[in-house]
């Protein structure tokens, strides 16, 4: 790719145009054509003339890599044969089957308008389903036709969902008016609290519920966009992606599985020269880095054996290890010889990369030495210059088969001590100005190291979003659903988050867009850039999804005073855009474009700079919309200048972080910079196609859960601390309010950690008293209680439906609510209150991504962690409550057992919420359980009789039960 857009002389290597690279030993370069820079402060010129060559000793000789084929200028260029041998026609394009299926997808289209037309086809928010009235639409236009639609959620499924959340509004109403009259005057105490949690409950509900009203689904035309875009003997117009992987631990996060991600992005189904793998290594491993090299040169033969046989997965660890079918749909025999040598060859690379793993383990004295004598730069992992190599693109590097391959680039920014370096968010950052240097890619998709392209279509699928004339315009990103592979089939801690992912999103969608989750994610390069979203004018028609009109009302698409609305906007906005100290590049770039020689354009140009940083190449690369590089930059006077920008100073002083790209502040920097683009206007979207697009890996392991959302949380608080908090921050920008509503209540949910303990305990306590938190239950009040309860179940049922979602994934996340709750939760919130008032600094534990290992042997995994002892402690307190009470009522007869119920019932509630974590605590082996087992029953025992004998609420009263105001009649 870099060689298609960048280079004005092909076949010369970079080192050859100007860098100073030692000749001498180009023969023996590895996969490394182009020598790794690195930028010191010692140095401030390019320092590739020692640091060419990147051979590890401990790699033996440099023989290692096979010579790259097809580097050599003199041998022409292969264009990519369009048909195939004949014996693989089965499989590839421009076949006779590849015609027949042409024909049947056209037929199959043909079948899908019809029905659309019939029922009335509603096109989704931007187009008014005006193209489907004519009658016979000639399949010409198929090419004009959107790229994708909404797919409102059946008004038989939703209205009644609505229906329910209003009674069970309603229904609260109630409760509150019963609880709030009716104190229970012996145990005041108990009453208040338990009020007090209960309508933080009743906040944090409608928080989480409203946000939900108006869920869409959407249906995306991948041939329409190939039509459209992909014009027979024209080239692809298709825009291009550059594409983030991040990493920054080896041993956490196995260079194999990265290796997995990486070929699955060298592999994915689109324009070879519209691809760039950007891979940024926080953790500057030289291991890493030579692992990368491998993958290169697999990728050489993975890339063209994917796209010839069209195969999916196209990380070769799933592939696989799935199971295929030879007897199927005829699979043809030259696919088996080729899958099976295929595999050969994977065994093989991991043997390899493997081995490097293992050399890792052990650090030399004095760190890691490449092969030419001089040490890895970044053995200091703290303080290193940056590193860039490209593996694959410029250097002419093509596939066994002679085809073009994307672009493969390493980069390592610089760090120091002294300098902070924000974790994941500095990092995409970095990787954003580098991308910018080389590529320029007017898209961007970010994704952790673990989570490879499982459908190779992916970024075609988010392309009919983002590509839409019109209305993609307005498109920040598009969000995918996180997938994960291996997790246990009961998903015991709700790893899998389909509750969020299936309704909580859907919801969202609905409204401004999903929130941005960190992973999947393809990104407006523009929107990344902190401008405000393009301000359009609406096609007249119906915008909004909602069947009955009443409910618009809620959805905020209501069409009444919608001009008088806009208007309103309008100025708001243009006052806005005064007041506000924010430099709006977009007028920047006309002033700039207008008057290019005149005074102003040297200021923007300064503004530009404060900006975005003092990299003219940088700052000129975000002027155009649709991205690329200067045709006459020379490639190495680019990578001179990606290495500057990856400076660990480069953002001093810079609105980078602040209010350009990744936002800092956060451990969860993906909410956070998600929530700036939705204040600036933009609308995000929602893309579920029936093969999920990326898969990564959970730990599913109790501790490393429980770390994992710890972190999450401890995001959250420092963002609601933050003065970026959602209840303050952004009012009269483009946020809408139940978008909002949703960012508060993903920023707020650590703190009904506290209640929710509260809320724990107190039946327990009520157990241990003879009291309860409410008094004696007249029939009107047992009513409403068993309302609120219906209405509760009801609507999460009704959620689940429209949502897709099972009842067990439902019950997994309620039980993780609680868990999650008392544990992790409540520790981020005082992690994050000492960091604020005492500045003790967060820092990111990242989760172990580990490589397959079958059979879940870790979800058994034991590891002690202090996160266990607040949901222990209320499991035991909890069931000593209950041993307790019933061995009372058996002691007090017969009569005590109706008050005892309501009692007994709240302390199960605790106790199979709190499961999932008891059986996490017990582990596989048999040891544990019998351990803790005996253990409890011990401690029960011992309880049990204590209390008998001296039960401290007997003392004056009489029996424990005539306390509760229920049976007084005695
Ligand atoms: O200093 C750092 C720390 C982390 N990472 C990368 O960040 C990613 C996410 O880390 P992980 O430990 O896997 O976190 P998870 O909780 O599994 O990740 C989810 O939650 C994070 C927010 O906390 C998001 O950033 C992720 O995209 C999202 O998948 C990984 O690729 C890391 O390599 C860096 O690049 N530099
Ligand atoms: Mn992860």
């Amino acid at each position: 790719m870099l060689n298609a857009r960048l280079n004005t002389g092909r076949g010369t290597h970079q080192n050859a145009s100007g860098m100073p690279a030692s000749s001498e030993l180009d023969s023996s370069l590895p996969s490394s054509q182009i020598p790794l820079l690195t930028y010191g402060e010692e140095d401030s010129e390019i320092s590739a003339d020692h640091h060419a060559l990147i051979v590890p000793q401990f790699m033996g000789n440099g023989n290692r890599i096979h010579p790259m084929p097809c580097s050599d200028p003199s041998v022409p260029l292969q264009p990519r044969p369009m048909v195939p041998k004949k014996d693989i026609a089965v499989y590839g394009y421009g076949s006779v089957a590849w015609k027949d299926r042409m024909e049947e997808w056209k037929k199959r289209q043909n079948d899908k308008l019809q029905v659309v037309k019939h029922e009335g086809g509603n096109d989704g928010g931007n187009f008014d389903g005006k193209e489907l009235d004519d009658a016979d639409l000639p399949m010409m236009d198929e090419g004009r036709q959107p790229l994708s639609r909404k797919l409102p959620i059946p008004s038989s499924k939703i209205n009644p969902y609505r229906m329910i959340i209003i009674l069970r509004l309603a229904i609260l109403g109630l409760f509150f008016h019963y609880r709030l009259l009716h104190p229970v005057r012996d145990a005041y105490g108990l009453w208040l609290t338990s009020v007090i949690c209960e309508i933080w409950f009743a906040v944090s509900w409608i928080l989480d519920q409203f946000p939900k009203w108006c869920p869409i689904e959407r249906e995306t035309y991948l041939d329409r966009l190939s039509l459209r875009y992909e014009k027979e003997g024209k080239p692809s117009e298709l825009a291009s992606v550059d594409i983030f992987v991040s990493t920054v631990d080896p041993m956490k996060e196995p260079p194999l599985i990265t290796a997995n991600t990486v070929l699955s992005i060298l592999a994915v189904d689109y324009p070879v020269d519209k691809v760039a793998c950007y891979v940024s290594d926080d953790g500057a491993a030289m291991l890493t880095f030579e692992a990368l090299s491998e993958t290169a040169e697999f990728a050489r033969k993975w890339v063209p054996f994917c796209k010839k046989f069209n195969i999916e997965p196209r990380a070769p660890e799933w592939y696989f290890s799935q199971k295929i079918d030879y007897l199927r749909n005829k699979v043809h025999p030259a696919f088996v010889r080729e899958r099976r040598a295929m595999k050969r060859e994977y065994e093989e690379f991991k043997v390899q990369i493997n081995g490097l793993v293992a050399t890792a383990q052990k650090v030399p004295e004095d760190g890691w030495t490449m092969q030419d004598g001089t040490p890895w730069p970044g053995n200091n992992v703290r303080d290193h210059p940056g590193m860039i190599q490209v593996f694959l693109g410029d250097n002419g590097v093509r596939d066994v088969e002679g085809n073009e391959l994307p672009s493969l680039v390493y980069v390592s920014r610089e760090k120091r001590p002294g300098f902070e370096h924000h974790k994941k968010a500095g990092a995409m950052n970095a990787l954003i100005r580098v991308s910018a240097v080389l590529s320029n890619a007017p898209y961007l998709l970010n994704v952790d190291c673990d989570h490879y392209i499982n459908n190779s279509k992916a970024l075609r699928e988010a392309m009919c979003f983002m590509m839409e004339p019109t209305s993609g315009k307005k498109v920040c990103y598009v969000q995918f659903p996180q997938r994960f592979d291996g997790i246990d089939r009961h998903d015991r801690y709700s790893n899998r988050n389909v509750v969020f992912f299936d309704i909580n999103m859907k919801g969202l969608d609905g409204i401004q867009g999903p929130i941005y989750v960190g992973t999947g994610c393809v990104f407006r390069r523009q929107a990344l850039y902190g401008f405000d979203a393009p301000v359009t004018k609406k096609p007249p028609g119906k915008t909004c999804n909602c069947l009955p009109k009443w409910c618009c009302f809620l959805c905020c698409c209501s069409r009444k005073n919608k001009k008088q609305k806009q208007k309103k906007e309008k100025t708001k906005k243009s006052k806005q855009r005064e007041a506000s100290k924010q430099i709006h590049a977009l007028e920047n770039i006309e002033g700039a474009i207008s008057e290019s020689n005149s005074q102003s354009s040297v200021t923007s140009q300064m503004k530009l700079e404060k900006k975005f940083g003092q990299s003219p190449v940088f700052v000129a690369s975000t002027l155009p919309e649709d991205g690329g590089v200067p045709q006459n930059a020379s490639p190495a006077s680019l990578l001179r200048e990606a290495i500057q920008v990856i400076s660990c100073g480069y953002e001093d002083k810079t609105e980078w972080g602040k209010e350009v790209g990744w936002i800092y502040g956060s451990v969860t920097e993906d909410i956070l910079t998600g929530f700036k683009m939705h204040c600036h206007g933009w609308r995000s979207v929602y893309c579920i196609p029936k093969r999920p697009a990326f898969k990564g890996s959970a730990p599913i392991n109790l501790s490393d859960r429980l770390h994992q959302v710890l972190r999450w949380a401890l995001g959250s608080v420092e963002i609601f601390l933050s003065r970026h908090c959602p209840i303050w921050y952004g009012y009269g920008g483009g946020l809408k309010w139940l978008e909002r509503f949703s960012y508060i209540n993903s920023v707020v949910y650590p703190w009904t950690s506290i209640p929710l303990l509260v809320y724990c305990t107190l039946p327990a306590i009520c157990l241990l008293t003879g009291k309860f938190i409410v008094p004696e239950i007249s029939n009107y009040a047992s009513l409403v209680f068993m309302g609120l309860f219906i209405s509760i179940a009801a609507t999460g049922i009704l959620e689940m439906q429209w949502g897709g979602v099972g009842i067990d994934d439902w019950w997994r996340n309620e039980q993780f609510w609680v868990i999650g709750g008392v544990s992790s939760h409540l520790f981020a919130l005082f992690q994050g209150l000492l960091k604020v008032l005492a500045g003790v600094s967060t820092s990111f534990t990242v989760t172990s991504k580990a490589a397959d290992d079958g059979e879940f042997s870790e979800l058994y995994l034991f590891k002690w962690t202090s996160l266990l002892i607040p949901p222990t402690t209320l499991l035991i307190i909890n069931i000593v409550g209950v041993v307790v009470g019933i061995s009372d009522a058996i002691n007090n007869g017969y009569d005590s057992w109706g008050p005892l119920f309501g009692r007994l019932f709240f302390a199960f509630w605790v106790i199979i919420h709190l499961y999932p974590f008891l059986k996490g605590l017990l582990g596989k082996q048999d040891r544990m359980p019998t351990i803790i087992l005996v253990w409890s029953i011990l401690l029960a025992s011992i309880l049990t009789l204590m209390w008998v004998r001296i039960n401290p609420f007997v003392s004056k009263d009489g029996p424990v039960l005539e306390i509760c105001g229920l049976n007084c009649d005695d």
